[in-house]
Parts: C-alpha cells; sequence; structure tokens
C-alpha cells in the first residue's frame, strides 16, 4: 500500500486555498507528512539538510536513511535551499527534533510570506525557558498564526497509507468561534486529510502540545518497566497514571483535561507505550534490561524526544507545582543516575491518594524497606 493517489481520486469538503506546503525537516516524521500532503493533493517541497538524502527523495522517491524500503510520492520536491522550499508556501511544517525549533524558525523568518500558517509536528517544551513549542515559534516568527499537528502517528504507518488520524491545533478567535469551518486549523486540516489520514480539529493547542511532549516521556517509563520483566498490568497503570500526570500539567497551564483524552494524549499514549516501534518505548526497554545507554540503538544516534524532554517536563511541573512522580522516575533514572530498580519500586510505594486526584489525600503506609528492596532486585 503506498501514498501515491492522485488529487483527483480524492473526495474533498472544499479547497480552502492552502495549494502549497512547505516540510522543514527531511527525517522520518518529515517525509511521511509530506507523501501525506502530496497525497492530498497539495504541491510539496520538504527542506533537508542532508544532501545524499535530498537526493534520493528527488531520484529514488525513498529516503534511505530515515525510512528505508518506503516509496515515497513521485510528485515530492526536496531541496537544501531554505528559500526555494518556502517560495510561495501557504502553509509550513515543522518537523525537525524540538530542540532545534528556535534555530529552524529563525531559518524560515525572511523566507515566508506574511500570515503564513505554521504547524509544528515536533514533540517537546523547551530546556530552560519552559516555553512551550507554540511559544517558541510565536517569539520566533511574529504575525504568524502557531498551530501544531499531533496525534498517534508513525511516521512509516503513515507514509504506507495506513488509516491515521491525528489533531490539528490552532488559537481560535472569537471569529472562529462562529465559523469553526473557517479557521486556520480547519484549513490546515482540510489541506492535509485524505483518505487514509483523517485530521480533527482543535483550538486547545496547549492541551495537544502537552499530550505530544509527556507521552514520551511516560513511554521510556512503560519501556523500562517492560524491560526490566514486569507485565501488562504495570504498563496499563503507568499509561492511565501517566495520562493523569499530563490532565494535571495542560490544565494548570491554561489546556483542557478533556483535549488529552483525545488523539494527542491519550491516542499516543495507548501507540508509544505499547510498541517497540516507538524509539522512546525501545529506549527504555533497553535501559531495562540493563543495556548501558551509549550500547542502547546499537549506538546510532537516534531522536529520543521523551529523553530530552524528561528534563524540561520535570522543571516545568516543579515550576507549576504540578505532581508528576512518573516523570520524576524517568528523569531520575536518565539524569541523576538512580538505580532504575529501587526508583520505580518507590514509586510503587508512595502513599495512597485519589482517584481522580480531585479527591484529595494522602495515606502514608510505612515504606518496607525489605519489599522495596526485593522488587528493586527483580529489576535489576
Ligand atoms: N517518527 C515518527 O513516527 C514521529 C515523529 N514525530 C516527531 O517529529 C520530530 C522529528 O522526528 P523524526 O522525523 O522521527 O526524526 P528523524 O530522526 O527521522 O529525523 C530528524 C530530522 O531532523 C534533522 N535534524 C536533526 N538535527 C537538526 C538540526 N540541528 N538542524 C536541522 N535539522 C536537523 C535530521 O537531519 C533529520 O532530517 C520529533 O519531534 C518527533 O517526536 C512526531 C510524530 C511521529
Ligand atoms: O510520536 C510518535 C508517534 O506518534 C513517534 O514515537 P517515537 O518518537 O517514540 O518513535
Amino acid at each position: 500500500m503506498v501514498l501515491d493517489i492522485s488529487p483527483e481520486d480524492l473526495p474533498r469538503t472544499g479547497d480552502q486555498g492552502i495549494g502549497r506546503v512547505a516540510v522543514i525537516g527531511a527525517g522520518a516524521w518529515g517525509c511521511a507528512l509530506a507523501a501525506v500532503a502530496r497525497s492530498a493533493g497539495r504541491a510539496v517541497t520538504v527542506w533537508g539538510r542532508n544532501a545524499e538524502t535530498v537526493t534520493a527523495i528527488n531520484r529514488d522517491h525513498e529516503n534511505p536513511r530515515y525510512m528505508p524500503g518506503v516509496p515515497l510520492p513521485a510528485g515530492l520536491n526536496a531541496t537544501m535551499d531554505v528559500a526555494q522550499a518556502c517560495a510561495g508556501a501557504d502553509l509550513v511544517l515543522i518537523v525537525t527534533p524540538s530542540r532545534t525549533l528556535r534555530e529552524m524558525c529563525g531559518m524560515i523568518r525572511p523566507h515566508l510570506a506574511p500570515g503564513v500558517p505554521v504547524a509544528l509536528c515536533c514533540k517537546g517544551i523547551e530546556r530552560g525557558s519552559g516555553l512551550l513549542l507554540s511559544q517558541v515559534a510565536e517569539q520566533e516568527l511574529p504575525g504568524h498564526p502557531i498551530g501544531a499537528l499531533s496525534g498517534p502517528t508513525f511516521a512509516k504507518e503513515t507514509a504506507l497509507g495506513h488509516l491515521t488520524a491525528a489533531t490539528v491545533a490552532f488559537p481560535f478567535s472569537y471569529q472562529d468561534r462562529l465559523h469553526p469551518e473557517t479557521s486556520t486549523a480547519a484549513k490546515v486540516a482540510v489541506a492535509m486529510g485524505s483518505n487514509a489520514f483523517r485530521p480533527y480539529v482543535s483550538d486547545d493547542i496547549i492541551g495537544v502540545e502537552i499530550g505530544g511532549a509527556v507521552k514520551n516521556v511516560i513511554a521510556i517509563a512503560c519501556g523500562m518497566m517492560t524491560g526490566a520483566g514486569f507485565a501488562e498490568n504495570t504498563r496499563a497503570a503507568l499509561i492511565t497514571r501517566g495520562m493523569d500526570e499530563m490532565k494535571r500539567l495542560a490544565q494548570v497551564l491554561g489546556g483542557r483535561r478533556e483535549t488529552v483524552t483525545g488523539l494527542s494524549g491519550a491516542g499516543d499514549l495507548t501507540l508509544t507505550c505499547s510498541s517497540r516501534t516507538s524509539r522512546n518505548m525501545s529506549l527504555g526497554v533497553q535501559l531495562g534490561e540493563g543495556t548501558p545507554r551509549e550500547k542502547c540503538f546499537d549506538g546510532r544516534n537516534v531522536v529520543v524526544e521523551g529523553e530530552i524532554n524528561a528534563v524540561s517536563v520535570v522543571e516545568l511541573a516543579h515550576r507549576v507545582k504540578v505532581s508528576m512522580p512518573i516523570c520524576e522516575a524517568v528523569h531520575a533514572v536518565l539524569h541523576k543516575g538512580a538505580p532504575l530498580g529501587e526508583t520505580f519500586a518507590r514509586l510503587w510505594a508512595r502513599p495512597i491518594e485519589g482517584e481522580p486526584a480531585s479527591l484529595s489525600l494522602s495515606i502514608d503506609h510505612p515504606a518496607d524497606d525489605a519489599a522495596i528492596n526485593d522488587l528493586a532486585e527483580r529489576m535489576s
């Protein structure tokens, strides 16, 4: 199954003006989204920094470095020239690792026509500032509507045309509330939507971004426990309690709890916490099995957003006084040298709490150090 459908074959709900899409980043997700936009009938140019990758996309319709064996639509153009990529673009998708976002915004700024919307497709929170990626982009690209596209979307499956859904979120103006179908989010959704790729429209960019950023940290936790030999009960508990951490953080920052139960929170948690296709889950599994960090992924340099973002998520949680014990545990193991077994054993031995958290209680039960040590031993 390959996504190279002719635009005429696609039922459209009405073209709302986005004809040309620039995709910044020629990795797995950049190429998958470029394929999606192309199959939805858009003219697409991908910007990449690597000459071999750019040549391979244009000549072989494949990205052998990041998505080998996955055919890309023939009509995709790739370039190393950012001015060329952005020329005439009605929509820009930024799809490089989150830590590069500020730099990418600065790079495209001189080449964008006024008011062109920019959808962020990377997942994270800026380290140090604690800013959501949309706030970073707002600082760097004044005058451009900034939104996010996020959801349970493995790049390879998406590029192969497996049925996929994602959320497109841009802040709504008052006019948008009266006519949501003409909002920027809706226009972007229409521009990207096809028979195989189903976007949903949201006005809650904070909720959507928090879901995307935090789920990677929770996926590392699930991987760690799986690698350490724990089973499905443990994973289900981490997914559910991890979602609660996301909801609390989203709400305090002005997002909606219900957004986190959507594609970008619950959906993406379900996907990435269930499959070693996820680089985050996979890193956790390898560490849980006892592989030293430098030997994970056979020593290859792989983008694992949750590893870097564990720091920014925990710093942000401290700043806004939100309790995120699972993220804290991942952070302690990855960045503070805490022993994996004992850290997760202690996570389970915390005082009894209410579910939901609005049932405010905390009952200490004496930590049984011998039992914790046994559990820690099982995990080491
Ligand atoms: N792969 C996937 O299934 C999905 C990935 N994402 C998100 O998309 C973002 C990108 O991930 P992938 O495409 O998977 O990563 P990737 O590793 O496949 O590709 C990363 C791309 O970014 C480029 N890059 C790296 N550092 C750069 C820098 N300093 N300046 C300019 N370009 C740079 C690389 O050359 C490469 O083209 C991440 O935030 C990830 O969480 C989101 C949904 C799905
Ligand atoms: O975000 C993703 C799927 O939605 C990709 O997950 P990983 O970055 O863990 O591979």
